[in-house]
């Protein structure tokens, strides 16, 4: 599989995304600096990382939108290739506008940082065929900018089109609608609070973040 991981100034997630995308996809991902203005050809699979690119000024996520590969990953996500941004990357997915709505400060201004039971709200994307619909899994979230808003509309929207993927089962960060996880339009974009990098071992405390990655691995060797 040809996968990459891209690094922002100020990323500190992006080896842990190295090692799961290598450990579940079996070869070595790309590493892509921000600044690169072209990504290596046919890739199966980007994933954008946690962190704090440009140390959350302005806005987590802000600034790294405007990072020359964003427009790379910008068009390879219209192609369909599978993105997952995860924590930061989810901030920058959403600042880019891959996705809709915000990520705010945490609705009681401190950083949370522990295992969150999430609900699988969607099981048929091609992120989350390893689930069941409905199951509760355990990921854990770290961050101060997790609190998901968008407007009442597009939250109708997300859900009745199914895209709210993934949703805390404890009030975690004052998302509305506890929302964790959504995907794009074209289901090939996922971004998602909780770390699924941080829950690949046993060793880990729990797998559930491996049965992720090995979703999108299998829906790729379906459509090849
Ligand atoms: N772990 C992370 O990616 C942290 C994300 C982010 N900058 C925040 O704290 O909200």
């Amino acid at each position: 599989m040809n996968t990459a991981v891209i690094t922002f100034p100020g990323s500190n997630c992006d080896r842990d995304m190295v090692v799961a995308v290598r450990d579940v996809f079996g070869s070595q991902p790309h590493q892509v600096w921000h600044r690169e203005t072209t990504l290596p050809e046919r890739l199966d699979f980007i994933a954008l990382p946690g962190g704090f690119s440009y140390g959350d000024y302005l806005r987590a996520g802000a600034m790294a939108a405007n990072s020359p590969i964003m427009r790379e990953i910008v068009r390879e996500a219209e192609r369909g290739v599978p993105v997952l941004g995860v924590c930061n990357g989810f901030q920058v997915l959403a600042e880019a506008r891959l996705l809709p709505g915000a990520l705010m400060r945490n609705a009681n201004q401190r950083f949370v940082c522990r295992d969150a039971a999430l609900r699988v709200e969607n099981a048929d994307t091609r992120f989350t065929t390893g689930f069941s619909k409905g199951e509760t899994i355990t990921i854990p979230v770290a961050h101060h900018d997790g609190n998901y808003f968008a407007d009442e509309t597009t939250l109708d929207r997300l859900e009745g089109d199914g895209r709210v993927v993934f949703r805390y089962l404890h009030a975690t960060n004052g998302s509305r609608r506890d929302i964790a996880g959504i995907v794009n339009d074209g289901g090939n974009v996922l971004g998602m609070m909780p770390h699924p990098e941080r829950a690949i071992d046993a060793a880990h405390g729990g797998t559930d973040g491996r049965r992720l990655f090995a979703s999108v691995m299998e829906s790729l060797a379906d459509t090849a």
